[in-house]
């Protein structure tokens, strides 16, 4: 499969190639030049097979022959080592967890995904690559996990000061090895913005490799697609229209439910759920796209004021805005909200949720006031990743799964840096 870069500026390129470079040259980022809806028959009969089954037929088009289908299958059998339930909340919303993974949080999946790419591909490279991760909390952690020692492959994580979770960035500062983390003096964005940067800058690229682990890089952004098949496949006897409310920050998640549905999978609407960083929410309503710094919240990994996948949600519609009306609303919520849906959900439900999935609770709910649907929220990420707000919610304490336990007592490694000069002489050292 080729890929082309969304600023229309740069050569169209290959699987290999788009995953190696992260970021086309021309700073877009790189799309599917098709997308092929899947037989009827797989439908159909998707309850008769297996998630790795249904991965592996949902992403070798995006591969094609680059990777050999035996060791894609390995891949993805690898990658999916784990369990994704839908359990339900009432008659009309039901949840799926995300975070069984060994980070506990959704981006395990796209993580382990591209390293086990980037590994097959290095077989045959001799360059060492450095992969540069930008993360308002559960990609750096995820990302981190997923590359831990795999050879020729350097991660250099940067984070914003004090705007993540302990356990998030007890996740991220502690497996040494190839890990570097950076923490930086700012915010999410200008994490993003330094990653970026250092894509454009001929000095460094023409010294060492780079790429991305952020959802920019197809390789980590595409496999998220595998949510909404095994949800449709554990819900398909409901005989309902399914609508998904996606807690959403760099909108690279709910963008690949898109592709999903593209792939013809019964997706009647998406919701893309917020905290008080609106500004998709601002955009739907005034059709004017006006990033704005992120705001902190307590669903922080969603603290996202430029969200880079927009602009494949927009190719995914033909760039025509009633198309994308039509299949997706959106919403912004307070902390107080936020919060406010935790504790109902607990109380009501015995649901103990995540912020992050309380954002998407509450997306479920608005959206059901106007609109008949089953509405699967997600649940991105485990509420012990949370402990202090998601305790103090609820008044109870919730015990630690040995993923977070793990982490929790390691000594945090990290080196501060306040601007992109910083990160290039750190890469260039
Ligand atoms: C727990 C959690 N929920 C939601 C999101 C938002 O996902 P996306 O950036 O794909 O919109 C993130 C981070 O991206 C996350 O870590
Ligand atoms: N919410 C993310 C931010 C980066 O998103 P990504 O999907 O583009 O990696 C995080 O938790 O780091």
């Amino acid at each position: 499969m080729n890929y082309y870069s969304l600023n229309r500026k740069a050569p169209n390129t290959t699987f290999e190639d788009a995953v190696v470079r992260g970021l086309a040259p021309d700073k877009g980022l790189y799309f599917p030049e098709s997308i092929t809806p899947l037989e009827p028959s797989f439908f159909e009969t998707i309850e008769d097979k297996s998630n790795t089954e249904i991965a592996f037929e949902a992403i070798k088009q995006f591969i094609g022959p680059e990777i050999p289908e035996d060791v894609l299958k390995t891949i993805v059998e690898e990658t999916l080592n784990f369990d994704f339930p839908v359990v339900e909340i009432n008659e009309n919303i039901s949840t799926l967890e995300l975070f069984h993974g060994p980070t506990m949080a959704f981006k395990d999946v796209g993580a382990r995904f591209m390293a086990r790419c980037l590994g097959y591909f290095n077989k045959t490279n001799t360059k060492d690559v450095t992969v540069l991760v930008a993360t308002s909390g559960d990609t750096g952690g995820a990302v981190a996990n997923g590359f831990l020692g795999v050879k020729g492959v350097n991660v250099v994580i940067l984070y914003p000061s004090g705007k993540v979770s302990d356990i998030q960035e007890k996740q991220l500062t502690t497996l040494g090895q190839n890990i570097t983390a950076l923490e930086v003096d700012g915010v999410f964005d200008d994490c993003q913005d330094m990653v970026k940067q250092a894509f454009m800058d001929t000095e460094l690229t023409s010294k060492m490799q780079l790429t991305s682990a952020n959802s920019i890089n197809i390789a980590r952004w595409l496999p998220q697609l595998f949510y909404f098949m095994f949800t449709y496949k554990q819900l398909k006897s409901k005989n309902k229209d399914l609508v998904f409310s996606v807690p959403s920050g760099n909108f690279g998640n709910i963008c690949a439910g898109m592709v999903a549905q593209k792939l013809g999978l019964p997706i009647k609407h998406f919701i893309a759920a917020n905290n008080a960083n609106a500004t998709v929410v601002n955009y739907m309503i005034s059709q004017t796209y006006n990033p704005k710094p992120s705001v902190q919240t307590i669903s922080n990994a969603m603290d996202v004021g430029n969200p880079s996948n927009f602009i494949r949600i927009q190719e995914l519609h033909n760039n025509d805005f009633d198309t994308l009306k039509a299949n997706l609303s959106s919403y912004s919520y307070t902390d107080d909200d936020t919060r406010a849906a935790l504790l109902e959900l607990y109380n009501d439900f015995n649901y103990v949720a995540d912020p992050h999935g309380g954002v998407g609770y509450l997306g479920a709910k608005d959206y059901l006031k106007e609109n008949e649907a089953h509405v699967v929220f997600l649940e991105t990420a485990h509420p012990t990743k949370f402990l202090d707000v998601v305790e103090d919610v609820i008044r109870e304490n919730i015990d630690l799964p040995p993923q977070i336990e793990a982490v929790m007592h390691k000594e945090k490694v990290a080196i501060a840096i306040n601007s992109y000069d910083a990160l290039k002489a750190f890469l260039l050292q």
